[in-house]
């Protein structure tokens, strides 16, 4: 499976929601969409899934050599934003349908449900109406009708959504194991710290627009965001001491450590050496910023009303 969109653009009435967007997917990727609420993330994933269809710009899928301009539907599992599941019927009676449509047989369809079950610990509750769920249960309960019939491709709209941090660390596990099993996955997602644990990935959207894309590491690269370094001296040292130095722009106590901001074209073994004429080092770690830092510096530049 590979997915190559090239400059893609969707207009809705007076709204430019996705303009010349371009990303490509590879088999096996977790592939995470992110940007505030309104950048074009679930329009780019009505055009993948054939809901709406782009102005300009084409939608590649390639699959065992056949191609498509969106996902057919066998190949696709999809959690959509809104979510549409019968509430007054059992979990397993959902489920059962729901894998029903898409081919399987009900012995195939109980198969794969016990396993989902047990991953989300639902399965005792397998008999209970949906709407005796809490919402955290009836969001696992969306996410196992959309890989039951075990498709090429997850896509999935905002999956943490309404989740507590324990679920959302179940929904972590879900992703990794969707990927263990050679599915591809697209999600859309705005809690930052799940998506750093699983993404191979990211677009970084704003105003229908890509801001940052590539991995973490090259994210990071792209950014322009501040280096720094957390350090600790054996001996006492000021923070005149080490504004005085010229690779340091900020030095910020932290209990026994100094977190240092680097200067702009300083390289962390000139920090080092400057560092070293105030006395004894006994601790150097770099600080990588964290996605959540990024983004919001991302934002910060591209769209500072999203990011106040
Ligand atoms: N059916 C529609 N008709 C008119 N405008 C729309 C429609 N769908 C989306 N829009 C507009 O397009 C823009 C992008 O919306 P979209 O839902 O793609 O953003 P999103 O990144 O998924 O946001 P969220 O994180 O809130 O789900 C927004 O300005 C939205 O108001």
């Amino acid at each position: 499976m590979q997915l190559i969109v090239t400059a893609i653009s969707k207009a809705y009435a007076n709204v430019q929601a996705v303009k010349k967007v371009s990303f490509q997917i590879n088999s096996g990727d977790i592939f995470a969409l992110l940007g505030p609420n309104g950048a074009g993330k679930s329009s780019i994933i009505r055009m993948l899934v054939g809901m709406t269809k782009p102005d300009s710009g084409s939608i590649l899928i390639s699959f065992q050599d056949q191609h498509y301009d969106h996902v057919p539907r066998r190949l696709l599992g999809y959690l959509p934003e809104d979510r549409g599941l019968y509430p007054d019927k059992s979990i397993e009676k959902n489920l059962l349908y729901l894998a029903q449509l898409h081919g399987l047989s009900k012995a195939q369809a109980l198969a794969e449900m016990d396993t989902w079950l047990q991953v989300f610990e639902l399965t005792e509750r397998r008999h209970n109406e949906l709407k005796q769920l809490s919402k955290g249960n009836q969001q696992k309960v969306q996410l196992i009708a959309a890989v039951l019939h075990k498709p090429a491709l997850v896509i999935l709209d905002e999956p943490f959504s309404g989740l507590d941090p324990i679920n959302q660390e179940k929904v972590v596990e879900f992703l990794k194991q969707l990927k263990a099993r050679g599915m591809t996955v697209i999600l859309s997602a705005h809690q930052m710290a799940m998506v750093e644990k699983l993404a191979d990935h990211m677009l970084l959207m704003a105003q229908g627009q890509v801001v940052l894309a590539g991995t973490l590491e090259q994210i990071r690269g792209q950014s322009v965001d501040k280096r720094q370094l957390k350090v600790a001296f054996e001996g006492a040292v000021s923070a005149e001491q080490l504004q005085q130095l010229p690779a340091i722009a900020e030095a910020t106590a932290d209990g026994r450590h100094w977190l240092l901001t680097l200067a702009e074209a300083v390289t962390v073994s000139q920090c080092l050496q400057q560092l070293l004429q105030l006395g004894e080092l006994t601790q150097v770690e770099m600080q990588n910023t964290d996605l959540h830092q990024l983004y919001l510096a991302a934002m910060a530049k591209h769209q500072p009303e999203a990011a106040a």
